[in-house]
């Protein structure tokens, strides 16, 4: 599967982003880059700042102080919805699905994406069911790309959670996103859904090229898949670099063998 939008995919760079609630600094001071084309994780024992760092990136958390650039675009001071319009994409820890099928809820993803407005839907205005079909036909061509191809008419209901999971990062590419915030992809799944989603993430990259930050525990999948990593600790960037370079930094086994993540 190719990306439709030939439009180069931008550097994500956060600088120096500190967010505060009530007297806590969540994140402190923290800057890395995204690079175009990467899957980069952001790591780090529970209570790190990643959430945190997902909801500044997407528009729900404001940054006390610092920046956060996506291409030529200050995002920092955008709601959510202008955000995902210039290609930012997310999913959540906990799934997040409507009923109907598989279908249903990954047309939902096209919705930033439509133009035909409601009253020429409502209508059936040929043009308006045209541009429907076209999406159809788009996010069918997703469902292949992320497995669910068989599963395309089936309530959401009677998935498994592995593929409800599945449903959650195919309902965020149907955004056509540029970055790709994955939070928690393998939460709760099994070993041989964890190596299937592993794989699909490493061929979000290779295919679309998009870049794929990612926030999960799961550090074995980390190691194998992320081009870099960024570890954070108490809300402060304790280190950054490849997998290797990580893995055998000293503040990183320190942060980890001091708590259980
Ligand atoms: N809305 C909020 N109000 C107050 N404190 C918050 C809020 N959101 C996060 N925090 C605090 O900020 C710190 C960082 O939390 P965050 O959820 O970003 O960590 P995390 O790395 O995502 O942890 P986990 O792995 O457990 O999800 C924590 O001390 C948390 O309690």
């Amino acid at each position: 599967m190719s990306h439709p939008q030939q439009t180069a995919v931008p550097e994500l760079v956060v600088h120096e982003a500190t967010v505060r609630f009530a007297g806590l600094t969540a994140l402190d001071a923290v800057s890395f880059t995204v690079a175009p084309g990467s899957i980069h994780a952001l790591i780090g024992p529970n209570g790190a700042g990643k959430s945190t760092s997902f909801n500044v990136l997407s528009g729900v958390y404001r940054v006390a102080s610092g920046s956060v650039r996506f291409g030529d675009a200050e995002l920092t001071s955008l709601p959510p919805h202008r955000i995902a319009s210039l290609g930012v994409a997310r999913t959540f820890q906990n799934i997040v699905l409507t009923r109907g099928t598989v279908a249903d809820n990954l047309m939902l993803g096209r919705h930033t994406l439509t133009r035909a407005g409601f009253t020429a839907t409502a209508l059936r205005l040929p043009s308006a069911l045209r541009e429907q079909r076209r999406h159809r036909e788009r996010v069918r061509e997703i469902a292949e790309f992320t497995g669910l191809g068989a599963r395309f008419d089936t309530p959401v209901a009677l998935l498994p959670y592995g593929d409800r999971k599945r449903v959650e990062l195919a309902r965020a590419l149907c955004m056509e996103p540029k970055l790709l915030l994955l939070d928690e992809p393998v939460a709760g799944m099994n070993t041989a859904e964890r190596l299937a989603m592993a794989r699909t993430v490493t061929s979000i990259r290779d295919a679309l090229g998009i870049s794929v930050l990612i926030v999960e525990h799961d550090m074995g999948m980390i190691m194998r898949i992320a081009d870099r990593v960024t570890v954070l600790d108490f809300g402060r960037l304790i280190s950054d670099g490849t997998p290797e370079h990580v893995r055998k930094d000293p503040a990183v086994v320190r942060a980890y063998l001091g708590k259980e993540s």
